[in-house]
């Protein structure tokens, strides 16, 4: 595989306590990683974003929001912009997680405008100072389990990935996450083969250049991975990595993960 490995750890809307927060980032302080090998981005929620971010960067770990506002500044009350994050140095975002398409109502026209406020802000930092984040958006998409059982699963992530098509001029700043609405949080991973198909029919809607072999999008898969199934997963051509929602304290009985 030429594209670097990326994971994410996204702690939704986790855990209540900043001290927990913290606590979280300490430990991590004995098990380390190789950062010239794999990129590690860990999405906070907002509130805690602040408080973490000096730690994660410490132990070599990109910050992320986990949702960016459609708009700019202005009187939109609950959100902030991707000129938000640019200033505090917050260099990702999630866009489109199935959970703000399902609990939020966020449309693939809402992605679309959002994806396109973090490329005009990615490219206005790079004319500004060179030492700005660039804002790499980490782009979910995926079918719900009504849609792959009648056979729509690449009509559907299409579909969410031809929105934001028109939006984009840097493929660089784009990962593309592929998270299987059936697999988030339910302990029912997709196959390797699964994963692999779907993705590459994803990476092959890409435009031009940003295709397999050779293409330098970065496509991760999402849906509960664990540390066992993530193995053969990473195997496939076209999985760079992985998102992770769930911890140890927040899995449920059941659930098939075993850490
Ligand atoms: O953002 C992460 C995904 O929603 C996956 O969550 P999960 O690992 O709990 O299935």
């Amino acid at each position: 595989m030429s594209r670097k490995p990326i994971v994410g750890g996204n702690w939704k809307c986790n855990p209540a306590k900043l001290a927990d927060a913290k606590a979280l980032v300490e430990a991590w302080k004995e098990k380390g990683f190789d950062k010239e090998k794999v990129d590690v981005v860990i999405a906070p929620t907002a509130l805690h974003l602040g408080h973490v971010k000096t730690p994660l960067e410490g132990l070599g770990m990109a910050v992320c929001a986990q949702n960016v506002g459609k708009n700019d500044m202005g009187a939109f009350t609950g959100e902030w912009t991707a000129a938000h994050l640019q200033d505090m140095e917050v260099g990702y975002t999630l866009i489109g997680h199935s959970e703000r398409r399902s609990k939020y109502g966020e449309t693939d026209e809402d992605t679309a405008l959002k994806v396109e406020k973090c490329q005009e802000a990615g490219l206005k930092a790079n004319l500004v100072e060179e030492t700005l984040p660039e804002q790499t958006v980490i782009f979910c998409i995926g079918e719900l389990l009504e849609e792959r059982e009648s056979g729509k699963t690449d009509e559907v992530n299409k579909r969410q990935l031809a929105a934001i098509i028109p939006k984009v001029k840097n493929w660089d700043l784009i990962v593309i996450a592929y998270e299987p609405v059936w697999a988030i949080g339910t302990g029912k991973v997709a196959t390797p083969d699964q994963a692999e198909e779907t993705q590459a029919a994803i990476r092959a809607y890409l435009p031009l250049g940003r295709r397999a072999g050779g293409g330098r999008a970065r496509a991760w898969y999402g849906g509960s991975v664990t540390p066992e199934n993530c193995k053969e997963l990473i195997t496939k051509p076209n999985i760079d990595g992985f998102l992770v929602g769930a911890t140890a304290k927040s899995r449920k009985p059941g659930d098939g993960r075993t850490d």
